[in-house]
């Protein structure tokens, strides 16, 4: 295989059910590729589950073919395939942890099971708790520990074996959004110090944002859209994605917002996209003064994706219609994104 540590070529699964059969994933093709973080995203029952169960080989599919490193999954006995399975780190949304274990417990099992003996074992979970920022706990027991220590334990366990992959089944969808980002900070660090290539399933965008190097979204069983983060949140292709993207951006005004721009604002609304050059802000300065409108920001904002700007602003405009025509237009030629925002 080339760079892809999970590749997925045409994979259908579809569950038999009392209502018929039911087609959680059709059709879908998709690498994962070695080093990255790669976010999936989809609306409750778009097959995200699913395929995380196709990866780590729980479920097979009904048509194609999972390949996981070397490995054909479709094509092992279940036997291998258990095998490679306990090469996959998972961590759930509900941790998943043993109550009646300590932390040094938990996340010694998997090593126990793998037969790692003492004093190994020790200096392992010791090593691991380390990373995960939690030696100080080792001798607690779950249930004295806050949601987002109990998913650190998770991490820690996951990472345990040594795995090359790791997938993240709504891990931070039980946290508040602090502990989610020091969850997800954890998560980065594991991907580029330690090397592990990591699948974060999630219906939070700010998560994506955060974190994944690319980003696939899910609709319908389907693959909607896969790309570079910063390009699917700059110029989403499908009203699905636009959604997800404007779930964290905020740059679009709502309609009842627009209501209320429109209440106190006389002129044209008119919203341009931020673009990842310079010059913009002069380049639309100069415009609108050439051609005798004024303009004057009343919703949106910039921040970074990336390291990049993103954003956009919406400007009330004032002019003459024929002047303000022509001012967009010699935006638009300019490579400048406009949009009018209708009037109601
Ligand atoms: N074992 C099963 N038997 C029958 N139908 C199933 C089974 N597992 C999933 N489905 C159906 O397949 C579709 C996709 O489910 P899946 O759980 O993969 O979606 P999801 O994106 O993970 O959703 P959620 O975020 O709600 O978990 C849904 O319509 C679901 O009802």
């Amino acid at each position: 295989m080339t760079d892809a540590l999970v590749r997925l070529e045409g994979v259908s699964k579809t569950y038999a059910s009392p209502a018929g059969p039911v087609t959680a994933v059709q059709d879908l093709s998709l690498d994962v590729i070695q080093g990255e973080i790669l976010g999936v995203i989809g609306y409750s029952g778009a097959g995200k589950s699913t395929l995380v169960r196709l990866i780590n080989a729980l479920e097979l599919p009904t048509t194609g073919r999972v390949f996981v490193g070397d490995d054909e999954l479709t094509a092992l006995p279940e036997k291998r395939r258990r095998a490679v399975r306990r090469e996959i780190g998972m961590i759930f949304q509900q941790f998943n942890l043993f109550n009646s274990r300590t932390v040094a417990g938990n996340v010694g099992y998997p090593l126990k099971l793998a037969g790692v003996k003492q004093p190994e074992r020790d200096r392992r979970i010791a090593r691991l708790l380390d990373f995960v920022g939690l030696l100080d706990r080792a001798h607690a027991y779950p249930d004295q520990l806050s949601g987002g220590q109990k998913q650190r334990v998770g991490i820690a366990r996951a990472l345990a074996t040594d795995p090359k992959l790791l997938l993240a089944d709504e891990a931070t969808s039980a946290l508040d959004p602090e502990t989610t980002a020091d969850v997800l900070a954890l998560l980065k660090k594991v991907n580029r110090e330690l090397g592990v290539t990591i699948v974060v399933i999630t219906h939070e965008m700010d998560a994506i944002r955060a974190i994944a190097d690319r980003v696939a979204v899910m609709d319908g069983g389907r693959l909607a859209e896969l790309g570079n983060v910063y390009d699917v949140f700059a110029s989403p292709s499908t009203p699905t994605v636009a959604r997800f993207v404007a779930t964290v951006l905020r740059d679009r005004p709502s309609a009842e917002t627009l209501q209320r721009l429109r209440a106190s604002h006389a002129g044209r609304l008119v919203t341009v996209k931020v673009p990842d050059r310079r010059g913009f802000a002069g380049l639309l300065a100069s415009t609108l003064a050439e051609h005798g409108v004024s303009g004057e920001i009343v919703y949106g904002g910039i921040s970074e994706l990336q390291e990049k700007p993103i954003g956009s602003l919406t400007y009330e405009l004032i002019g003459s219609d024929a002047a303000t025509d022509a001012a967009l237009a010699a935006l638009r030629v300019n490579g400048v994104v406009v949009a009018e925002e209708d009037a109601e």
